[in-house]
């Protein structure tokens, strides 16, 4: 207990991030994802290691009998096809009613103004928490499509903060850009968290792995949604900084994430975690 205490005084953060992921462990909440047909094996895997239970339920039949028992729910927009849409505005009108939070990927939002309109119409559903790259929170505050080179971003993260920001006041959402920086706003607050190596942007779906992370530590504690993504990117990030210790390049660097992120330890969490404020 001093210890906790006097940890408590040198990484508040570090304390915070192994709050969520320990209770995370132990509670193993279940998290249904509707994703993109790339990222659900390694979403799938992230989760289960990180402790959670995945499930990726997307027809629209399962969503009345699913639904109800979830934690917390993910959708992600990066294969989008019109069918698809109905299920996840269903998915997220169930959590709403039911008071769960949800998340939302708008993985490459400016592909086209199709998938720019159903993301637009997702955040009318009010997700608890929106992650996407520099520039997919530019392209949504904007709401208009320019250039875009589809799910990977053009912009630096420090890009889209004024962005990010604007689009937290306008939607209500907690929202989340990922990057050498990671950072998340309610609005008015910012926080960097520094954790993550380069390499990880050469995993395909690593970003939609963290925002299943986000979805998880979210479901921990609703009603601290900044504190919960705040502290998924860190853990995610961290779990990369020590994976890429072992990894030859991006596919060892994959298996070395998904195993150090089973293994993070208290010590690990309470040292390495590193989050910074930004307003
Ligand atoms: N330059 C960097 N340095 C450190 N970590 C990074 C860097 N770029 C990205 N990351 C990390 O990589 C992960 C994925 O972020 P990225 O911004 O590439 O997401 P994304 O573009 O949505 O990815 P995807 O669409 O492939 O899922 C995050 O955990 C992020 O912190
Ligand atoms: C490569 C790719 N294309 C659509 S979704 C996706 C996975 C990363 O978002
Ligand atoms: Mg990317």
């Amino acid at each position: 207990m001093a210890d906790q205490k006097q940890q408590e005084v040198i990484n508040p953060w570090g304390v915070k991030s192994w709050t969520y992921l320990s209770s995370l462990r132990q509670q193993s909440p279940l998290i249904q994802c509707i994703t993109n047909f790339v990222s659900m094996d390694i979403m799938a895997n992230t989760l289960l290691a990180a402790g959670a239970s995945p499930a990726m339920v997307h027809s629209i039949l399962e969503i009345p009998d699913f639904t109800p028992h979830i934690q917390s729910v993910l959708i992600n927009v990066g294969t989008l096809t019109p069918d698809w849409l109905p299920a996840m505005k269903a998915a997220a009108s169930v959590a709403n009613q039911l008071g769960k939070p949800w998340v939302l990927d708008p993985a490459a939002v400016g592909a086209s103004s199709f998938r720019l309109k159903a993301c637009l119409e997702l955040i009318e559903l009010k997700p608890t928490v929106i992650r996407g790259n520099g520039s997919e929170i530019i392209t949504l505050s904007m709401a208009s499509i320019g250039s875009t080179k589809g799910a990977d971003s053009l912009h630096e993260s420090s890009d889209a903060i004024e962005s990010a920001k604007s689009l937290a006041k306008s939607s209500g959402s907690i929202v989340a850009i990922s990057g050498s920086v990671d950072f998340v706003t309610d609005g008015e607050r910012v926080v960097g968290a520094h954790n993550g190596v380069p390499m990880m942007q050469k995993i395909t779906a690593s970003g939609c792995s963290v925002t299943a992370l986000i979805a998880a530590f979210v479901a921990i504690d609703p009603t601290h949604a900044f504190e919960a993504t705040a502290s998924a990117f860190s853990v995610f990030g961290l779990a990369g900084d020590i994976g890429m210790e072992l990894a030859k390049g991006p596919a060892s660097l994959r298996m070395h994430l998904i195993d150090s992120l089973h293994r993070l330890d208290q010590d690990t969490v309470l040292d390495r975690v590193t989050i910074t404020s930004f307003s």
